[in-house]
């Protein structure tokens, strides 16, 4: 369970003071997919820095029953270590973590098959697709056995068609593992097609709008549930919300298209 309450972050210094979130609490069960999502810049990296360790908030508290806790990076490219083979990549946690050996090459097995990449272990990163080296970047944060998994827009930067793949691979392996995820996402059909909760943030100094639970069907595909009327429902709703809020990004005179 992750649970997260009165969180607080404001971003001081170099003359520059930014409050990225004012008050969020919210609570994810054992187990449960939840997306978060929200406007461009209003403190999604912020929470899920500040939930991994990575970042101190300023005031209120991270609770997470049952370490430990394994992130996944919007940018693969730049998580992975290009000079080790796959398999290296995705062993290195479990090296740092003093496992032994063969209980090592047993998780790291077990983890690119997880990810479809069972006969990739020997490649090197910059061989594989852009895809492909996400699936890694997987493989490695399940590899480890988190009771909790982190994810940062993983999927923002590979293509539709892939995009779509992944996102039927991290359900079946949530599904697979009974993790707790916590998925972050600009898109609003994504979280939507992903999660079973949704937590609609408001734009920096962020607060939760709404927390609105997705009763689709558990069993979901790319055709039949996104053709759902009770996703357009459900889309139509968060976008509404989103829709009201200023983007951060507005100031620099760029717009951002929330709905995909
Ligand atoms: N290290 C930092 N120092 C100062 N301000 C920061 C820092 N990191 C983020 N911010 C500010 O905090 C706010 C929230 O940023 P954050 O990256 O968490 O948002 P986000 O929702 O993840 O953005 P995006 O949608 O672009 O990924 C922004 O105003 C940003 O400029």
């Amino acid at each position: 369970m992750l649970e997260v309450q009165g969180l607080r972050k404001v971003y001081d210094g170099h003359g520059r003071r930014v409050e990225a979130i004012a008050d969020l609490t919210f609570t994810v069960g054992g187990g449960e997919f939840a997306c978060v999502v929200g406007p461009s810049g209003c403190g999604k990296t912020t929470l899920l820095r500040c939930i991994a360790g990575l970042l101190p908030p300023t005031s209120g508290q991270v609770r997470v029953a049952g370490e430990p806790i394994a992130v996944v990076f919007q940018e693969y490219g730049r998580s992975l270590f290009p000079w080790l083979r796959v398999a290296q990549n995705v062993e290195l946690p479990l090296k740092a973590a003093k496992m032994p050996r063969a209980q090592r090459q047993r998780q790291v097995d077990e983890a690119l098959a997880a990810v479809g990449l069972a006969d990739a272990h020997d490649a090197y990163p910059w061989q594989l697709s852009g895809g492909m080296q996400q699936r890694v970047a997987i493989a490695r944060a399940i590899a480890y056995g988190p009771s909790v998994l982190l994810m940062d827009e993983p999927f923002a930067a590979v293509d539709a068609q892939t995009r779509a793949d992944l996102e039927d691979l991290i359900r079946s392996v949530w599904q697979r593992l009974g993790v707790t995820l916590l998925f972050v996402t600009h898109d609003i059909d994504e979280s939507v097609y992903l999660g079973q909760r949704v937590i609609v943030l408001s734009s920096a100094p962020t607060r939760v709008v709404e927390n609105i639970v997705i009763d689709l069907p558990g069993e979901r595909d790319q055709l039949t549930t996104r053709a759902d009327p009770r996703f357009a429902e459900l889309r139509a709703r968060i976008y509404a919300h989103i829709k009201k809020l200023p983007s951060q990004r507005a100031e620099h005179g760029s717009t951002h298209d929330l709905s995909r």
